[in-house]
């Protein structure tokens, strides 16, 4: 193992450590949002039938070929049809037949021409009036043709899209009432360290709340996955190795946090390498070097720093592919956008740094990025003021006010593209 990887490195190390999780069927409804894991297909043609995209009248193209301003065709209006009804008659020479939007397209049709360009000669435009036409129309015009969205048994959402609010109309107009999915991944949610109470006591001497706990399950949950909040476990080698031990038998991954380090009570590296195997324990990264992959009882097991901003941004940069990659989603990558630095980072860390930061556009029109200014990685709280990570490339190199920076938006999905 070596002892420090890229960011690059450990993405890859951990997403190939990681399976899709079985398949499950979900309701429509419930399938929004998740990765069709085969390809869906249509049980009928939509539309089923031919019908008129305009409330007007359906005719043969050619009996008002002839039509102008000067000479207009007279037809003989001699039915009426609305969506729902079906005109099994013939339409003659001279005729046509009032057509409602929806409506099924009679089978002498192969036009609709609209209302508002229609004169009535006689009666009110309903069966037994005379409506006239001064300009032609061409074949098919105000048709939908039946088929136009699909065809029965065709493909139509193939297996590894993201199903989207009018994927599912779609679907349901298919007849695809179930779909089949890569089941929520169930990630235990372990907080490790002495000093910590749960977030509904207020801490004694020495103590802290536990918030680390509860924005990982939030970040699970964002992920797709079903969080589970275990028990705090306090910094013993024992008490951690039983905690993993168990989790890793009863959930799909198993998300620590603290004791990655190397102090006296930093007891995940050992854990895992004791009860399974240890991939990696540190990453080139600022914040949340520390941090250790490993399996055990083949259940991927991912210790992140105790530090907040550091676990959040292990979570989002690396545990989060993961767990995108067990359902399937093929984009793995939040977007970035070119941003102009506001103000100047002397970047003294060698690491790659993830500056907590505000994006914003500029009068010009590019865009600006201004990093808070604590970005102590010990804080939630700047994450939650700000609305992407400013990243200063790997050495020391200072970056001064205007120099362009990628900025990588957390919050804006990985399907984007910006
Ligand atoms: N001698 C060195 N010490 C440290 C180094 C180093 O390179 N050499 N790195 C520092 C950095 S950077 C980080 S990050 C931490 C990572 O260490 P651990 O993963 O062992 O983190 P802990 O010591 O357990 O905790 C760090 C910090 O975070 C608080 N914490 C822990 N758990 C929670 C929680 N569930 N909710 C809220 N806050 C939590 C904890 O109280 C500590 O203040 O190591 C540094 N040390
Ligand atoms: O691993 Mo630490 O996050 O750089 O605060």
């Amino acid at each position: 193992m070596k002892d420090m990887i890229s960011l690059e490195e450990a993405r890859a190390l951990v997403c190939g450590a990681v399976a899709p999780t079985d398949v499950e069927e979900v309701g429509l409804l419930d399938a929004v949002g998740r990765v069709a894991a085969s390809d869906l297909t249509s049980d009928i043609d939509v539309s089923p039938f031919a019908h008129s995209a305009m409330d007007g009248f359906a005719l043969r193209a050619a009996d008002i070929g002839t039509a102008t301003e000067e000479a207009p065709v007279a037809l003989r209006v001699i039915a009426e049809i609305g969506a729902g009804d079906v005109f099994a008659g013939v339409i003659g020479a001279g005729e046509c037949v009032r057509i409602m939007t929806g409506a099924c397209l009679p089978d002498d049709a192969d036009a609709v021409v609209k209302y508002e360009i229609v004169a009535v000669v006689e009666g009110d435009g309903r069966t037994g009036s005379t409506v006239s036409f001064a300009a032609p129309t061409k074949v098919g015009s105000n048709i939908r043709p039946a088929g136009e969205e699909a065809r029965a048994g065709e493909v139509i959402v193939a297996a590894g899209e993201v199903i989207s609010a009018a994927g599912v109309g779609f679907l349901a107009g298919c007849g695809v009432l179930e779909v089949p999915v890569c089941r929520r991944p169930r990630v235990a949610v372990i907080a490790t360290g002495s000093e910590l109470v749960p977030p509904t006591e207020v801490p004694g001497p020495g103590k802290i709340r536990n918030s680390n706990s509860y924005a990982m399950a939030a970040c699970a949950s964002r992920a797709g996955a079903v969080p589970h909040i275990l028990p705090i476990v306090e910094d013993t080698y024992e008490a951690l190795r039983a905690a993993v031990d168990a989790a890793s038998r009863e959930y799909d991954f198993v998300v620590t946090t603290g004791g990655a380090a190397n102090g006296d009570y930093d007891f995940i590296k050992p854990v895992v390498a004791d009860l399974g195997e240890l991939k990696m324990a540190t990453v080139n990264m600022r914040p949340g070097k520390a941090q250790t992959f490993g399996l055990v009882n083949g259940t991927p097991v991912f210790g992140l720093p105790g530090n907040p901003a550091a676990a959040y941004v292990g979570f989002e940069l690396i545990i989060r592919p993961a767990l995108r990659t067990m359902q399937g989603y093929g984009f793995l990558d939040h977007p970035v956008v070119r941003a102009r630095l506001t103000q100047n980072e002397k970047n003294r860390d060698p690491r790659r740094i993830f500056l907590r930061g505000t994006l914003t556009r500029a009068a010009d029109g590019v865009f600006e990025v201004t990093p808070a200014r604590n970005q102590s990685s010990g804080l939630f709280g700047p994450i939650q003021k700000t609305n992407c990570m400013a990243v200063l490339p790997d050495g020391t190199e200072p970056q001064p006010a205007g120099t362009m920076v990628d900025c990588i938006l957390l919050d804006v999905p990985e399907e984007v593209c910006l």
